[in-house]
């Protein structure tokens, strides 16, 4: 064997060693919880007190449980080597052995691992060298170094292909893996940023925003423990999505974020129904700002308009006139408190009026008892009672006070009187997330009233039949009126991170900021690839009217996924639809992209013929086949015929954004580009999945 193989191989059996040693300590670690685990469940607990810590205990533990096991595969991935010689393993998790001092293993957060990902040739960190280690199952299997120090590479180094190049090669397998070996300087910084406000990351397709998202995820689990502690909330652009990425922060050994769809979060309406589609359109105009005031507008318009107020008290009617009214809602409104809320001041403030106007009238109606006493006998009433209270012993009080009226009593009393209830109901009802909407959009002149800025075309659109499906766009607006009515939701995150974040509307925005006050947030996107909701077309101008300029905006420059030769390809279209971007370059090289021709009716054909050539010629490889919306359900068929639906998947193009898949088969062009507003930015979106080769079918007449 030649002596640099002979090198690789033992080098190879001495980190095998070693890491066998730390895998050792895992299996204690994870034996030892699960042993605790099964003793606390099975301890019998001794009122509710201790049935209660027991239980919080046996949480604590099965978290942890899940914890190490979601840190198992690929559990030691890096080492490594000071200056001084100090030689340091990094992890997923973080391992010490109770006897020593040097951690077995770093988590890969820690302060201690950073050099790992950020030391340079031209800033070594105090590194000699950066090993990178490959395991199979459990067991190392290859080893790559970097000597950072300028050093000659000696027989204990191992210097060759760099693990990313590796890390790039590997199948795609529908599922995103992490990226935590491999972690690029630049995606590096922004992951552990010190930065607890906001921070936007932008970059083309395949730079690695979503690889940066979610590490960032997981590393403010870590280094941030208040924001930890009320909770980590991913959000995604839909279901397809989540599912793609739902395995990387496990993996990370991190199990209580939550993945979500924005629509998810809606409080107001289960869901959306299946069966209510939206136009692009109308679906836009739903997420502007105005609908936020208009909403406003509608349950303002529901809080005691103009008018006066009747209510029979006993056997008295007490008026009050529209001015007092006014008052009192103003009154109500002044504290800027949710509908519901303000509802309950209004009725309070309500009732105080209505006791001092009913006090107001006793004492007047007892001074005319008094007169009409005194003129008919000459007994002033109230010097006799006064009098009387004073030979028992009692202080009368000031001559002027007036007869006894329990103020308390009477507004207790009115507080709970149905006659009373009814009236507040009237000025002040109470209502739903769901009238709110339908007060607006079911009702043309609430439109035009409340929406003065849309075109009567516009607001057109808008209009809804009432009891009709909520569609997805209405949902923003749900939530919007539940927050109107019963202020900011139960359920807030300590930080929350936004994939395809271009894709959020105004009112989605809305929806996400009252779930994060304290405005740590991590919202990645790119505005090349929005989707026809949005309108604005940079982050300024999305962010603005919600965080001013209060975000760190950071920028990726290279792309893991596509190719060189791809993203040529689409660098026109780039040109169109981001002027103003800058195109990014790739470490990657593969295929030029082909094209082929169709006929519509021999699509099916064509489709077929290239799915089984790809799918012979790389086999095991993912085919993504991304076409208009509308060939979705027919090219089901050809993929199902053409006996590759194992290795292929079809993507309806408004739900490609983030996936990547080895091939990418984009059908019809021009059909993703005219199925709605914007789509030039989803065939940017469909010809940028693909990390080795890409194949665009054009369908044209004969
Ligand atoms: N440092 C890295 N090491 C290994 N793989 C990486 C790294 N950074 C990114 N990748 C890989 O590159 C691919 C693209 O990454 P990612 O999906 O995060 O990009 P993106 O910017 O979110 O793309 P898009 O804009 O299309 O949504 C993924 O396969 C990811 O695993």
């Amino acid at each position: 064997m030649p002596q640099a193989e002979e090198n690789v191989v033992r080098q190879v059996r001495l980190e095998r060693a070693e890491v066998a040693a730390v895998v050792a300590l895992f299996d204690d670690r994870l034996a030892d919880t699960r042993a605790q685990l099964a003793v606390t469940l099975a301890t019998r607990a001794d009122g509710a007190r201790e049935a209660y810590e027991r239980q919080s205990a046996a949480e604590r533990l099965a978290r942890e449980v899940r914890r190490l096991e979601g840190a198992e595969g690929g559990l030691v991935f890096g080492r490594i080597d000071l200056a001084d010689g100090t030689a340091l393993r990094i992890g997923r998790l973080g391992l010490q052995r109770d006897e020593e001092e040097l951690p077995a293993l770093v988590d890969w957060r820690a302060d201690a691992a950073r050099a790992f990902y950020e030391a340079t040739p031209v800033h070594p960190m105090g590194l000699r060298r950066r090993r990178h280690l490959r395991l199979a199952q459990r067991a190392v299997v290859g080893v790559s170094d970097e000597l950072l120090d300028g050093s000659e590479p000696t027989a204990e180094d191992v210097v060759g292909d760099g693990p990313l190049s590796a890390a790039l090669q590997e199948r795609r397998t529908g599922r995103m893996g992490t990226a935590v070996a491999t972690l690029q300087t630049e995606q590096d910084a922004i992951v552990r940023s010190p930065h607890r406000g906001v921070t936007v990351v932008q970059g083309g397709p395949g730079t690695g925003k979503t690889v940066v998202a979610l590490h960032r995820a997981a590393y403010v689990l870590y280094a941030f423990p208040k924001a930890a502690e009320q909770g980590v909330l991913v959000l995604g652009p839909n279901a397809r999505f989540l599912d793609y990425i739902s395995q990387v922060l496990p993996s990370l050994g991190e199990n209580d974020v939550v993945l979500a769809t924005c629509a998810e979060l809606a409080v107001g309406a289960a869901t959306a129904g299946p069966e209510a589609v939206e136009g692009p359109r109308a679906a836009r105009l739903k997420g502007d700002a105005a609908m936020a005031g208009a909403l406003a507008a509608v349950v303002r318009a529901r809080q005691a308009p103009d008018g006066g107020l009747e209510v029979r008290v006993g056997q008295e009617d007490v008026r009050l006139d529209a001015a007092e009214v006014s008052r009192v809602r103003d009154a109500a409104r002044g504290g800027g408190l949710a509908h519901h809320r303000a509802r309950r001041l209004f009725k309070e403030l309500l009732v105080d009026v209505v006791t001092a106007a009913l006090a107001r009238g006793a004492a007047e109606t007892l001074e005319r008892i008094d007169a009409e006493v005194a003129s008919l006998t000459g007994i002033d009433l109230d010097r006799v009672a006064a009098a009387d209270l004073r030979r028992l012993g009692h202080d009368p009080g000031p001559a002027d006070e007036g007869p006894g009226f329990d103020v308390d009593a009477m507004r207790a009393e009115l507080l709970d009187d149905d006659h009373v209830e009814r009236a507040v109901e009237r000025l002040w009802p109470h209502l739903t997330p769901g009238a709110v909407v339908d007060a607006l959009l079911g009702d043309p002149g609430a439109l035009a009233a409340h929406l003065p800025e849309f075109t009567a075309e516009e607001r057109a659109l808008l209009l809804r039949a009432p009891g009709a499906p909520w569609t997805d766009a209405d949902l923003p607006l749900l939530d919007e009126a539940a927050a109107l009515l019963d202020g900011p939701p139960r359920r807030s995150f300590g930080h929350v991170v936004v994939d395809e974040a271009q894709e959020f509307t105004a009112l989605q925005w809305r929806m996400v900021l009252r779930r994060c006050p304290g405005r740590s947030m991590t919202l990645v996107g790119d505005f090349a690839q929005a989707g026809p909701a949005t309108t604005a077309r940079g982050w300024q101008e999305a962010l603005a009217p919600h965080l001013g300029a209060r975000f760190d905006l950071r920028t990726l420059t290279v792309s893991y996924r596509t190719t060189e030769e791809i993203l040529a390809a689409t660098r026109e279209l780039l040109a169109r639809i981001a002027p103003d971007q800058p195109p990014v370059g790739s470490i990657r090289h593969g295929e030029r992209p082909r094209t082929l021709g169709a006929s519509p009716a021999a699509l099916a054909d064509v489709l077929r013929a290239e799915l089984r050539a790809q799918a012979a010629a790389h086999p095991g490889e993912l085919i993504g086949v991304v076409c208009p919306d509308a060939s979705a359900a027919a090219l089901t068929a050809v993929l199902t015929a053409a006996g590759v639906a194992q290795w292929a998947r079809l993507v309806p193009a408004s739900e490609a954004r983030g996936l990547e898949f080895d091939t990418a088969v984009v059908v019809d062009p021009d059909g993703i580009t005219t199925a709605r507003p914007g789509g030039e930015r989803d065939l940017y979106v469909a010809l940028t999945r693909a990390t080795k080769r890409l194949c665009t079918v054009v369908v044209r007449e004969d």
